[in-house]
């Protein structure tokens, strides 16, 4: 799995703001029309001490001054504040919608999927998807910060302005900005610590809502029992957030009771001073204004930092997902292309892979040779590292240790997309893609147009045109009873679906088939798989391998190769009547299931 760190905070913070200026340099400019605003409305106290203390001096020219001023700040702040909300909310839309889509195009494109069985990938997923707000909140984030940082500003100069006495509320207000890095960390720490749970919460929900889990669970009896530990994973996701706002809370009261009682005892002694005449009335009057401004630019200040950390620590993800994509672009950098027929075959030497997690490989030192044009059939216990053998021959897994070559030449330095387009496949977790029946099959081979002959051929190759009584449309059926018009298909039904998409591609050099019949009746599998057997012989001329993954022994007899492993290592290789001769685990496990069906 990738050592990829991940990147730091000033980075972030570049990516962030250059990617919203990016996004439209124009709406940045209006939605800075808030903060001119926020100036103005910071203003207001003080205005409205001249006011006082002209009407108190009888002073017209001051009650002009601050009349007016009063009523112009009020008019311009009402237009810049709506124009420049107006113009943060958009872009925070728009830059929203803009990641979103960049984390999903970003997630899809890794060549290969060893991240998507990390754990520990999961859970910074899972992180990155609950604060995806505050990626999308970037922008606002960044605008509230220059709100945040001019209004404050404003005040504490209107407050100087009024007594200077005022500015000792910045001491008491110190504590505020220093419990960020409290609750900034206390925040860090929920998110870590609820991912697991919040994962969780999400399986058993999902179970709970999606058709098939949720009737296995109500057949069984179970819903309740489900029900009752995703209520215990939706509350062990929350808890910890739940801990850190409590302890933020009880944090920011303590701060806020001792930031009042300071300023109730300047307003008093400057109270006092008023009655001996040593402060006008109008600064009074600004002062208490504005103490109720300052604390708020103190928490806003405080918040920003929350925000902005929240805003930061979701920027490095979405880098570090982007690094990640760019390190395993990195080592699939090969630029080869496959040969356009096989002639040697696809040979493993000393294999090593371990799960990402997993503490033990699944294959250590496994070497098996493929030969070209042959028909491979791969038979083995649950466990025995089938599925794992498929997907290390499709790249979907990188290697630890060893190699693989496809006649000679290292998997690693033949282009991994170029590979995958002369390679094909169907499985047993197929997608049911519900779109139309020719886009769903079309899906195999996206270099050819989906004809009517091109998709028939492929349901043809696949012994599958028999799924098209159940498509009234025919090809152009749109599959899935969730859409209009939309039609429902037995399991066996949509599985034929995805043997045809694997047969798309008429020639591949490697046609795995990793038990794609598992829903179809033992005698259909074996009619299919000697089916595709014939027609491997018949395409013979291109070298290319067919891979049969199967459970069902009575199925592999056709096979030009049995390959039996067992806990990730060969334990026998030969023709199906080759080990039955042997007369070792093949033939012991081929006579139990044979004496299964007498
Ligand atoms: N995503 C995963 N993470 C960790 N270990 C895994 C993962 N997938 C499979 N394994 C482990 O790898 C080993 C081989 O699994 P694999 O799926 O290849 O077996 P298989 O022969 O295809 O089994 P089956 O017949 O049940 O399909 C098993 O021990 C399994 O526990």
């Amino acid at each position: 799995m990738s050592a990829v760190s991940e990147p730091g905070a000033l980075r972030a913070t570049r990516f962030l703001v250059g990617a919203s200026w990016r996004n439209g340099p124009g709406a940045f400019v209006l939605s800075l029309f808030e903060t001119v605003g926020r100036v103005l409305e910071a203003l207001v106290p003080l205005l409205v001490g001249l006011l006082v203390t002209g009407a108190l001096q009888h002073d017209v020219a001051l009650v002009w001054w601050g009349g007016a001023g009063i009523v112009v700040s009020q008019g311009l702040q009402f237009v810049l504040m709506t124009v420049g909300v107006h113009a943060r909310l958009d872009m925070t839309d728009r830059i929203g919608h803009d990641f979103e889509e960049r984390v999903g195009r970003l997630s899809g494109s890794v060549a290969t999927t060893d991240h998507l069985d990390d754990p520990a990938h999961q859970d910074r997923m899972q992180s990155f998807t609950e604060r995806s707000g505050a990626l999308g909140g970037a922008f606002n984030a960044l605008v509230n910060t220059f709100n945040n940082a001019a209004s404050p500003i404003t005040t504490f100069v209107v407050a100087w302005l009024a007594d200077p006495r005022l500015l000792l509320l910045l001491i008491v207000a110190i504590p505020s900005t220093w419990a960020v890095k409290f609750t900034t960390r206390w925040d860090e720490q929920a998110e870590h610590a609820s991912a697991p749970a919040g994962r969780l919460s999400g399986h058993l929900m999902g179970a709970m809502v999606e058709p098939t889990p949720a009737s296995e669970l109500r057949v069984m009896g179970a819903r309740a029992k489900i029900a009752t530990r995703a209520s215990e994973a939706v509350r062990a996701w929350r808890r910890p957030s739940v801990v850190a706002a409590r302890h933020t809370s009880v944090l920011t009261s303590a701060i806020s009771t001792i930031y009042l009682l300071s300023a109730t005892a300047i307003l008093v002694w400057m109270t006092r001073d008023a009655l001996h005449g040593a402060v006008t009335v109008g600064a009074l009057t600004t002062a208490v204004l504005v103490i109720g401004d300052f604390r708020d630019s103190v928490e806003s200040i405080s918040w920003t930092f929350t925000m902005t950390s929240r805003m930061v620590r979701a920027g490095r993800r979405y880098l570090w997902l982007s690094d990640y994509v760019a390190e395993v672009d990195a080592i699939h950098a090969g630029t080869l292309s496959p040969p356009q027929r096989l002639t040697e075959g696809i040979r493993l030497r000393d294999v090593t892979f371990t799960y990402p997690g997993a503490k033990t490989p699944t294959f250590l030192g496994l070497s098996l040779d493929l030969p070209a044009g042959s028909t491979v059939a791969i038979v083995g216990e649950n466990g025995a590292g089938k599925s794992t053998l498929v997907k290390l021959l499709t790249g979907i897994h990188d290697l630890d240790e060893g190699e693989i070559t496809i006649d000679g030449v290292d998997l690693r330095d033949l282009s991994l997309p170029r590979w995958r387009a002369s390679s094909s496949g169907a499985f047993q977790d197929h997608m049911r893609f519900e779109v139309s029946a020719r886009d769903a099959i079309g899906l195999g081979d996206l270099e050819q147009e989906p004809t009517d002959d091109v998709v028939r051929g492929a349901l043809t190759r696949a012994s599958a045109t028999d799924v098209l009584r159940a498509l009234p449309d025919g090809l152009d059926t749109q599959l899935g009873t969730d859409w209009p018009g939309g039609v429902g298909l037995s399991g066996g039904q949509w599985q034929r679906l995805a043997i045809a998409r694997g047969m798309m591609r008429e020639r591949p050099l490697l046609l795995v088939l990793d038990e794609p019949t598992s829903a179809l009746d033992p005698a259909t599998e074996h009619r299919l798989f000697d089916g595709y057997a014939e027609a491997a012989r018949r395409t013979r001329d291109n070298g290319g391998i067919t891979l049969l993954v199967t459970h069902r022994f009575s199925t592999v007899s056709a096979a030009d190769l049995v390959v039996v492993l067992d806990q990730g290592q060969v334990a026998e290789v030969g023709t199906h009547a080759d080990l039955i001769a042997r007369g070792g685990h093949y033939a012991q496990l081929y006579e139990l299931q044979a004496a299964g069906y007498r």
